[in-house]
């Protein structure tokens, strides 16, 4: 694209004024912000006029039966699907629909999936490392500088997922809990602004998930992260959810907090009249 046509689309001027790496702003209001998203994909409108706000600092737990729009909606915020119509703000300065995804995750917007991904063969502390080399934000030339405080944050991010034990130990004999929370470390090296996770505790021990649930509501906070949690486990959704918003066909059926969602007359008819807080979603 020529820097003329370039100039004639106003996102792309706005971009061009705003360079990605510029710090997310939410002075002004929420650090995510959707409205009246629509995607279709062959006529099918899998978001359908999706309103969302997180605020900053914010932990959100996302309910909702299958084909609600859940994963969807993750991938419209990470840039792998593009909607039809609407907007997507990360804070009030950073248009995410003008933006790919490289640039949306450098601008510190993280997704866990749900199956963890780490380096079998690597230690904990390695995995951890390689996710720091990852972050093109740490110059090269700085690396001798760097290495103190990069050995800081790693052993800082350790302390924070609870494998300060087994950090000299292969990421191939973790549980799978553990991969899970070494996978969530990885992605807390690029000191993300905004974690979207997806189902985390799916396959998880009780004991494991009781450790999850303290993870992520500790992750979560003015200064630290926003948590979007897509999860179907409602016992889990109870322990940690302030707010929870519950999507049915694309867009926000219902929203408050658990016992508020759970009454909900609609909620409760979309979960074929049982209680969703004992339904698997
Ligand atoms: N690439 C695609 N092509 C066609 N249809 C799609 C595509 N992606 C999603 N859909 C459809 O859009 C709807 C919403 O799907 P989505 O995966 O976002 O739901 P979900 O809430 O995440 O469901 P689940 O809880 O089962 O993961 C579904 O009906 C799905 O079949």
């Amino acid at each position: 694209m020529s820097f003329l046509s370039s100039l004639a689309d106003r996102d792309r001027v706005f971009d061009f004024l705003v360079p990605a790496t510029s710090p997310v702003d939410v002075r002004h209001g929420p650090i995510l912000y959707l409205e009246d998203v629509t995607v279709t994909f062959d006529g099918f409108r899998a978001l359908d006029s999706l309103n969302l706000t997180i605020d900053d600092g914010e932990l959100r737990c996302i309910i909702g039966p299958n084909g609600a729009g859940k994963t969807t909606m993750m991938d419209i915020i990470t840039g792998k699907t593009r909607p039809d119509s609407g907007s997507v703000w990360f804070g009030s300065r950073h248009n995410l629909l003008a933006m790919n995804e490289p640039d949306i995750a450098s601008l510190g917007i993280g997704r866990k999936f749900q199956k963890p991904t780490v380096f079998e063969a690597l230690s904990v502390f390695e995995n951890l490392e390689l996710a720091m080399a990852a972050d093109k934000r740490i110059l090269p030339t700085l690396t001798a500088r760097m290495s103190g405080e990069s050995r800081d944050r790693i052993e800082e991010v350790l302390e924070t997922i609870g494998l300060i034990e087994l950090r000299h130990d292969p990421a191939g004999i973790l549980s799978h809990g553990q991969k899970q929370w070494l996978e969530i470390g990885m992605l807390l090296m690029q000191r993300p602004r905004l974690l979207l996770v997806d189902e985390p505790v799916a396959g998880m021990t009780e004991q494991e998930m009781e450790r999850t649930a303290e993870l992520l509501t500790g992750l979560a906070g003015k200064g630290k992260q926003s948590v979007v949690v897509v999860e179907h486990d409602m016992g889990f959704v109870r322990s940690i959810a302030r707010t929870v918003t519950v999507l049915h066909q694309g867009s926000v059926l219902a929203e408050g907090s658990m016992d508020q969602v759970a009454s909900d007359p609609k909620v409760i008819e979309v979960y074929l009249g049982a209680d969703p807080a004992e339904e698997v979603a």
